[in-house]
């Protein structure tokens, strides 16, 4: 099992900085308020768990994450007995801890999971609100401080991962995108430390880049990577030492790929 959990405490949690695209923040407090779940879409690194994150915080709502990918089942989130000194005891999953506990509960990138995953998620996400517990022989109702939000990344589809139309329409969704210049370059700023004035080239040559996928590129720069590479700078690399490690490296593994990205980054920030 590799599950990445991480929980904040309610109330405590300071925060996190987010810079809203349009009616996003009300559409997850009226969700919330309305019991409906909520499916976030949108290519990687653009702001979907820092927007979870915030919106759990301002709430004051605790927040369990877990990354699903492609060996996760529906155990690992309902949870499972387990051998404890020489006893067997049931341990509930983040899942099944969330919808006893209250509070959100984030499963990023879900269409990884396993199909035993929708299973569990059909009678939460409609009007019964419950998780059956068939191991325990309980049956769980979701208190009204219980939230599931689930995310995907619909560049990365193929056909054998894609949500079922009986899966996507139990959520409320909210498309995300890469915010716009002037958006993106305070974000990057804010993150990074760096002065706009100089993350602006940065976005700039993002933006650029962006224009190449699907053509050389899977993927477009993520503000994530736009971070990292603002921050390199921001601690004394030098903007092509940083462009390099932070917005070609990673996107592709390609060297002819790769130095027709070098080619683009050269004539924007010589
Ligand atoms: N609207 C925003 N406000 C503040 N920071 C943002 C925003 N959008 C992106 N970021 C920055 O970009 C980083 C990456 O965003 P995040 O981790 O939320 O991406 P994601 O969409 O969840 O990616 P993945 O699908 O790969 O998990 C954040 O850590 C943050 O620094």
């Amino acid at each position: 099992m590799n599950l990445h959990l991480s929980a904040t405490a309610p109330g405590k949690a300071l925060v996190p900085h987010y810079i809203p695209a349009g009616n996003e923040c009300e559409l997850f407090e009226l969700a919330w308020k309305r019991k409906l779940p909520l499916l976030l879409k949108g290519p990687t690194g653009c702001g979907k768990t820092r927007f979870v994150s915030h919106m759990a915080a301002r709430l004051g709502l605790p927040l369990s994450t877990v990354s699903c990918h492609d060996d996760l089942a529906a155990a690992d989130l309902t949870g499972r007995y387990l051998l404890k000194g020489g006893d067997t005891v049931w341990v509930d999953g983040p899942l099944t801890r969330a919808v006893r506990n209250g509070g959100v509960c984030y499963l990023d990138e879900v269409v990884e999971a396993r199909k035993d995953v929708a299973v569990v998620l059909h009678p939460l996400t409609d009007d019964r609100r419950i998780l059956p517990l068939e191991r325990t022989g309980e049956t769980l109702e979701a208190p009204a401080e219980f939230m599931l939000v689930v995310s995907y990344n619909p560049g990365y589809q193929n056909i054998l991962k894609a949500l079922k139309p009986s899966t996507k329409q139990r959520f409320v969704a909210i498309e995300f995108d890469f915010l716009p210049k002037e958006q993106e370059i305070a974000i990057v700023s804010a993150e990074s430390g760096l002065e706009e004035r100089h993350v602006a080239p940065l976005v700039n040559l993002a933006q650029r880049l962006r224009t190449m996928k699907g053509h050389d590129l899977e993927e477009g720069v993520s503000t994530r990577l736009l971070v990292y590479c603002a921050s390199l700078i921001e601690s004394g690399l030098t903007p092509r030492e940083a462009i390099s490690a932070a917005m070609i490296e990673p996107l592709t593994d390609d060297p002819d790929v790769r130095l027709a990205l070098r080619e683009v980054a050269g004539a924007i920030i010589p």
